[in-house]
């Protein structure tokens, strides 16, 4: 008999972030074989536990494997979450992360390469699209097998704001917000339909704050932050949306951090995910002003990169 393929993901970091898409993942029964991993052993041994006492009031069932880089070697897909929040102070700069994690990589990536890891590589950790980008230099994975959430969370927080304000279901409100998953990110106005219907042109009839609802995305986080000092739900929502775009070959269009040869690093920009990661970079014609808060931002990303 053919053996069955098993869906299995793997999960670096058990913070905030890490436990809440370990804990979705199998409650949802979305993996088969689930890898959990920390440099805190005790925090994984806790997690651990805490999902296998799950087990047992589930409909389904997941394999926990913990701290086992090897086991990796056969994975659909990897999330990396590792971080260290408590470094990131309320000023808005996700940067603030900037040296704990790149140090981090160096760690994470040579132990995915000696794992022989060779499926998609979805990045959450800060600041993202630097971060992305060290990955996928350090794992030596194609550019396709790597990307970032970037600014999927960042959009979500933009229809969450713009869907408020019409009363509308989040899930009625389309488009792009681009660039950077960071202060440099801007909403694409002219890709961004409610229903089907130009938000430009609703604007104009309604008179609605448009530099609001960017401001509502930029800030999103930070809202939730003030108050946990952690942001999880909607984070790994916009991963294991990704996760599973993969797992089923999807083919989901949505905005990702994405290699593009122009800047030559990781940015927010429309993508096409599917099983072999990004299937394709879906190049938008946006208009003038459009174009240049991209470059603005890509100039932004890469001078952190070059620090
Ligand atoms: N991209 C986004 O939209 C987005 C949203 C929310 C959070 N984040 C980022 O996700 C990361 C995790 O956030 P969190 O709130 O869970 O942080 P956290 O500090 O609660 O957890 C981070 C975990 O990573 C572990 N870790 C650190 N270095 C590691 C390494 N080398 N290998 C394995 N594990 C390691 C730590 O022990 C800790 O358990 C942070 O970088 C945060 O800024 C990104």
């Amino acid at each position: 008999m053919e053996e069955l393929k098993m869906r299995k993901i793997g999960i670096i970091g058990l913070g905030h972030v890490g436990a809440t898409i370990a804990y979705t993942l199998v409650t949802k029964g979305i993996a088969d074989e689930l890898v959990i991993i920390d440099t805190n052993d005790d925090k994984t041994t806790a997690e651990e536990y805490d999902l296998r006492d799950t087990l047992a009031r589930l409909d389904t069932f997941t394999k926990i494997i913990p701290q086992d880089y090897d086991s990796l070697s056969n994975a659909d897909v990897v999330i990396t979450a590792f971080g260290n929040i408590d470094s990131i102070k309320m000023d808005g700069d996700r940067f603030g992360e900037l040296n704990f994690n790149t140090a981090a990589v160096e760690e994470v990536a040579a132990n995915l390469k000696t794992s022989g890891f060779n499926g998609v590589l979805i990045n959450i950790s800060n600041p993202c699209d630097v971060v992305t980008t060290l990955l996928q230099q350090q794992t030596g994975l194609s550019k396709a097998q790597v990307f970032g959430t970037g600014t999927f969370l960042d959009t979500a927080r933009m229809q969450r704001a713009v869907g408020q304000a019409l009363h509308e279901d989040p899930k009625n409100v389309s488009g792009y917000v681009l660039g950077e998953h960071g202060e440099s990110q801007y909403t694409a106005w002219s890709t961004v339909e409610v229903k089907g219907h130009p938000i430009t042109k609703l604007a104009e009839e309604k008179g609605l704050d448009l530099t609001s609802f960017d401001q509502q995305a930029r800030r999103g986080g930070w809202l939730v932050f003030s108050g946990k000092h952690y942001t999880c739900y909607a984070i790994a929502t916009c991963a294991i949306k990704l996760a599973q775009a993969v797992l089923s070959d999807a083919r989901l269009a949505c905005p990702t951090s994405v290699y593009l040869e122009e800047y030559g690093h990781y940015i927010g920009y429309p993508a096409v995910v599917g099983r072999k990661g990004i299937i394709e970079v879906n190049s938008i014609s946006l208009p003038i002003e459009e174009k240049a808060q991209l470059d603005n931002s890509a100039k932004i990303i890469k001078e952190k990169l070059n620090k």
